[in-house]
């Protein structure tokens, strides 16, 4: 059948690829093991990996003019406000070209997901769930010597509770939708890989 002139005609191209990707969230109490695991499937898989915590400390190098509130909010274990995350993983997104990305540390709270979730029109096609005690988060981090600041045992306790108080409730959010995978993160490294590696084998090496 002809398509009549006066038919607007879809343009394929009019949304950019990037909002076609597949997204997978990674999250996780601090130091479960988010980074080391998601640089381990970029190895295996056609991934690419941004840490939204990994960004906002560029964003600080940088000395943006949020720096210093950046900084100062990692501090104290608080969460960013979601716009300024959610700008700096589009435009991540949308320089690299790829159309397959682990996004670690993110969605950290409601605001997040939903700011996220609105302005890309991406539903992630699962989320990992790394699961680790506290006890051996916090050891976990007071031997992780990267130098990072926030690696203190007074900023551990806050980052604590604030994964218990804002990100697990996203993680049942994401369980009542079927989307959860989660992960026993308390094992060694290439034991939780292994787990890891199963929920991405359908994506192609
Ligand atoms: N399964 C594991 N067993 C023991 N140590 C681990 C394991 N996985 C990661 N580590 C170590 O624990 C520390 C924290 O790991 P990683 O940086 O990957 O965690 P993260 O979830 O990204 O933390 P954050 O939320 O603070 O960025 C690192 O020193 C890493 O080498
Ligand atoms: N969505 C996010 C992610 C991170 N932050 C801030 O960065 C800190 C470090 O994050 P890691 O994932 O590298 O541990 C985190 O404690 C927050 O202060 C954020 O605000 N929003
Ligand atoms: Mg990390």
């Amino acid at each position: 059948m002809e398509t009549p002139v006066d038919t607007p005609i879809k343009d394929e191209h009019e949304s950019p690829m990037w909002k076609k990707s597949t997204v997978v969230f990674v999250l996780g109490g601090p130091g479960s093991g988010k980074g080391t695991q998601c640089a381990n499937v970029v190895k295996h898989f056609r991934f690419t990996h941004f840490s939204a915590g990994d960004l906002l400390r560029a964003e600080i190098r940088s000395r943006s003019e949020f720096g210093a509130m950046i900084q100062s909010m990692i501090v104290e274990g608080r969460i960013v406000p979601s716009e300024i995350t959610v700008k700096l993983l589009f435009k991540a997104m949308e320089e690299n070209g790829n159309d397959k990305f682990l996004i670690d540390g993110f969605p950290r709270n409601e605001e997040n997901r939903i700011v996220f979730e609105n302005l890309a029109k991406i539903e992630p096609a699962f989320v990992l769930f790394f699961d680790c005690p506290e006890e051996e988060l916090e050891r976990r981090i007071m031997n992780r010597n990267q130098g990072r600041e926030d690696d203190n045992i007074e900023t551990i306790k806050k980052r604590f509770k604030v994964f218990v108080e804002s990100t697990l409730p996203i993680a049942s959010y994401y369980e009542s939708k079927g989307k959860l995978r989660k992960i026993n993160a308390a094992k060694p490294s290439e034991e939780v890989f292994d787990a890891v590696k199963d929920l991405f084998s359908s994506y192609g090496t």
